[in-house]
């Protein structure tokens, strides 16, 4: 199976804008017939562990293992996971790390970002010449998911710019599920709608964060993630 990309449309300009502010948009990114494949797949709710943070490690469950304990040790494990974030470091959403055992249709897109075009397009777009290889995550965000504010450059791996390829049609900005970038002192810049179609792309130094989901959202936020790596 593949998937396609469509004409990422006009170099320079994409490449202005990066160099401007450290964070472009290709809309329009996958091939109609892709993006659907892609789409129908990635809302498969079998793919997804439980993504959190909690007593300073980065933790995973499944809904069944979740829901496998005590209600009383559920309820702390959401409040754990709320204090923590409630002092600026945290996050909970769904999490598939794309692997070789993966769906084909994840498989099939990060073969795309990895494709010597995709990666000559992206090289020039960013003016990082050493990118090699794109790894990648499909993620779920469900009401009362989020991300708070981080940068993606973590010492010792070789993140260069980070990428969110959007994957769910109708999102209402007033959901939250924005991709919120800030100043380094917290004051918040701009803030996208995680719009279907548009591949984000920005530097890995760059502090974001992935807003809320509110409890009145009507859908999840799919997206597939990652990072151009050199
Ligand atoms: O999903 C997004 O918009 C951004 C995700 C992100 O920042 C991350 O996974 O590090
Ligand atoms: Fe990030």
């Amino acid at each position: 199976m593949t998937i396609q990309a469509n004409n990422i449309g006009n170099i320079d300009e994409l490449a202005a804008e990066f160099e401007r502010q450290g964070v472009v948009r290709v809309f329009n990114f996958l091939e109609q017939n892709s993006l659907k494949t892609l789409a129908n797949a990635i809302e498969q709710p079998g793919h997804y562990d439980n993504a959190f943070y909690l007593d300073g490690q980065n933790k995973q469950a499944s809904d069944a293992e979740i829901k496998k304990l005590p209600v009383a040790t559920q309820q702390q494990l959401f409040k754990n996971i709320h204090s923590i974030a409630a002092k600026g470091a945290g996050f909970l959403y769904g999490r598939h790390k794309i692997e070789n055992h993966s769906p084909r249709e994840f498989k099939a897109v990060l073969q795309l970002l990895n494709s010597d075009n995709v990666l000559a397009n992206i090289r020039a777009i960013t003016n990082q010449t050493q990118l090699r290889f794109a790894d990648g995550q499909a993620t779920r965000y469900r009401r009362g998911d989020f991300l708070t504010r981080h940068i993606d450059n973590i010492p010792g791996e070789t993140r260069r710019i980070a990428y969110v390829l959007g994957v769910t049609p109708g999102w209402h900005p007033d959901w939250g599920g924005l991709l919120q970038f800030f100043e380094q002192d917290g004051t918040p810049t701009q803030a996208w709608s995680p719009s279907f179609n548009s591949l984000t792309l920005f530097d890995v130094n760059k502090v974001h964060s992935v807003t809320y989901v509110t409890p009145f959202a009507e859908k999840n936020r799919y997206s597939v993630t990652g990072w151009f790596r050199s």
